[in-house]
């Protein structure tokens, strides 16, 4: 309610509507939680057991935490006679009720606001019949007509398509970046609406959207219960506060490298861990022993487990070292719109062992590096992506400029391998490049380093870091850990993963 108020404060009529809503009905929460879970109505699936009403009373009933009424066919007569029926359903049951377009029948049956097109009347206009104590909602696509809506007076936008929709026919897929950066823009509330049902709804966690508006979902299920529980518990992972983070990469016997160090890292950086695991090795400081990778059924049912559930926020990729896996990790990560990907391009590890092939590197690069919001190679794996011979700095952004151009994403070429400094250097997609400046700390314990930086980015992009902040914080982490001096075992030895700020 504060950050509502505050918000409100920037705008008389804002406030008026706070306190109006405040004083007369009591209303707890601000309106992003108001839009939760936004029923708009559609009467198609309306038969003569299963009425509008009746319908709109159940979807309130199990959890719809708003309503609209959106009727693009029916006289203003009996659009009249059906919205103050369900009006009063909602003023009932302290649910907000809204109607689509048609800001006269608003004002004519005193509905709680209004929700209008870009064809529609603008949002001044209305302002101006409904007058400030009225909710307008305002339906957005880019980030120009968002501020727009914003600065004439919307009190939330509804931004989308977000899948493909049947429901609308003039509308089309936004991609969902553009409905992150609409939302992370705009100061108002944001609801995800088009295509939305029980199956992808998770892909919109990351989106910044506070809340999912939904139509056939809802309106056309044969269990209006179960349907509104499934979409209710989806909001509440959209609005959760902690954040997760997955690592899909092989474990480590001795603990320093591969998925420990991954699960490590994420809990040092308070992120919650979840692991998907490739192979699991043999090995410890001195070296790698045995490789066996899993077969791709169980790695495929790993992602599956996890994407269906506990959405990642971010994702670190490490070992994969047979071109099955590589297909099966695209298959997932490209189903469920996986955002922020961290990709470390294992190819050999710090004790000098190869931990994949050559088939396997190729199908990667085709498909896994493309989806990548950053690739972390080493000097050697750098040369090998960029065809060039690393002896410099001069080369490190060279090579960096390459792979970035080659694999559309940004890039971060480690220096760690380098004698004298630890600077890794960062080419991004749209051609800033940065030093991103570290100390050489001399000692021994380095296994695992690639592991543990790309891992530490992930759970700051995991936490809505950009991609340079999360680098840097990430090497701060990492040169804590290293500098810890840990000194187990008898070779390059492990981090303390432990330490953290
Ligand atoms: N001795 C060291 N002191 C400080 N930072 C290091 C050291 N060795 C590696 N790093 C850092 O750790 C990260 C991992 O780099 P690197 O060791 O090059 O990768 P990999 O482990 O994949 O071979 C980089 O940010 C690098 O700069
Ligand atoms: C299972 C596994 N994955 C990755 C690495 C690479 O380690 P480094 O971070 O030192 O490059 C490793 N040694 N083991
Ligand atoms: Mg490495």
């Amino acid at each position: 309610m504060k950050a509502f108020i505050e918000r409100a404060k920037q705008n008389n009529y804002k406030l008026e509507f706070v306190n109006k809503k405040c004083l007369n009905n009591n209303l707890k929460e601000d309106l992003s939680s108001k839009l939760n879970l936004y029923a708009i109505t559609d009467s198609s699936w309306v038969t003569a057991t299963n009425s509008l009403n009746s319908q709109v009373s159940k979807a309130i009933e199990y959890g719809v935490t708003m309503i609209q009424y959106r009727e693009k066919k029916k006289s203003y007569v009996q659009k009249k006679k059906e919205a103050r029926e369900l009006l009063e359903i909602c003023r009932q049951k302290n649910v907000l009720f809204i109607i689509d377009d048609d800001v006269l029948l608003a004002k004519e049956i005193d509905a709680d606001g209004v929700h209008l097109g870009q064809k529609d009347m603008s949002p001044k206009k209305a302002r101006e019949i409904l007058g400030n104590h009225k909710i307008i909602g305002v339906t957005a696509k880019t980030v120009e007509q968002a501020l727009e809506a914003q600065l004439n007076g919307a009190d939330y936008l509804g931004v989308g398509a977000a899948f493909k929709t049947d429901t609308k026919k003039d509308t089309y897929i936004i991609e969902h970046s553009q409905i992150k950066k609409i939302a992370s823009t705009v100061e108002i509330p944001v609801v995800a609406i088009g295509g939305i049902n029980k199956n992808n709804g998770m892909n919109l966690i990351g989106t910044n959207v506070c809340g999912l508006a939904v139509v056939k979902e809802i309106f056309s299920a044969e269990n209006i219960k179960e349907a509104v529980e499934e979409l209710k518990n989806i909001t509440k992972q959209l609005n959760r506060k902690t954040k997760t983070a997955l690592t899909i990469a092989g474990s480590d016997s001795s603990g320093g490298a591969g998925i420990q160090a991954d699960l490590k890292t994420f809990n040092a950086n308070k992120v919650y861990g979840m692991s998907a695991i490739t192979a699991i090795t043999a090995q410890n400081t001195k070296g790698v022993f045995k490789i066996e990778n899993v077969s791709k059924e169980l790695l495929d049912s790993q992602l599956e487990s996890i994407f269906t559930d506990i959405y990642p926020d971010a994702i670190k990729i490490g070992m994969i070292a047979r071109e099955d896996l590589v297909k099966v990790t695209y298959e997932k990560l490209t189903k469920y719109e996986a955002k922020n990907i961290v990709i470390d391009p294992v190819m050999v590890a710090t004790s000098g062992a190869n931990l994949t092939d050559n088939k396997t590197i190729k199908s990667a690069q085709n498909l896994l590096y493309p989806l990548a919001t950053v690739l972390t190679p080493n000097i050697p794996e750098a040369e090998i992506l960029s065809n060039l011979k690393i002896k410099n700095e001069k080369d490190m952004e060279k090579a960096a400029k390459i792979i970035t151009q080659k694999y559309k994403c940004a890039t971060l070429i480690k220096g760690g391998h380098c004698i004298n400094s630890a600077n890794d250097f960062l080419y991004e997609k749209n051609g800033n490049s940065n030093w991103i400046k570290g100390r050489k700390i001399n000692n021994s314990n380095t296994h695992g380093t690639g592991c543990t930086l790309s891992s530490a980015i992930a759970s700051n992009l995991a936490k809505g870091c950009e991609l340079k902040e999360a680098i840097i914080l990430a090497k701060k982490y990492i040169e804590k850990a290293i500098g810890a001096n840990l000194d187990l075992g008898l070779g390059s030895g492990p981090m303390a993963h432990f330490v953290s700020e």
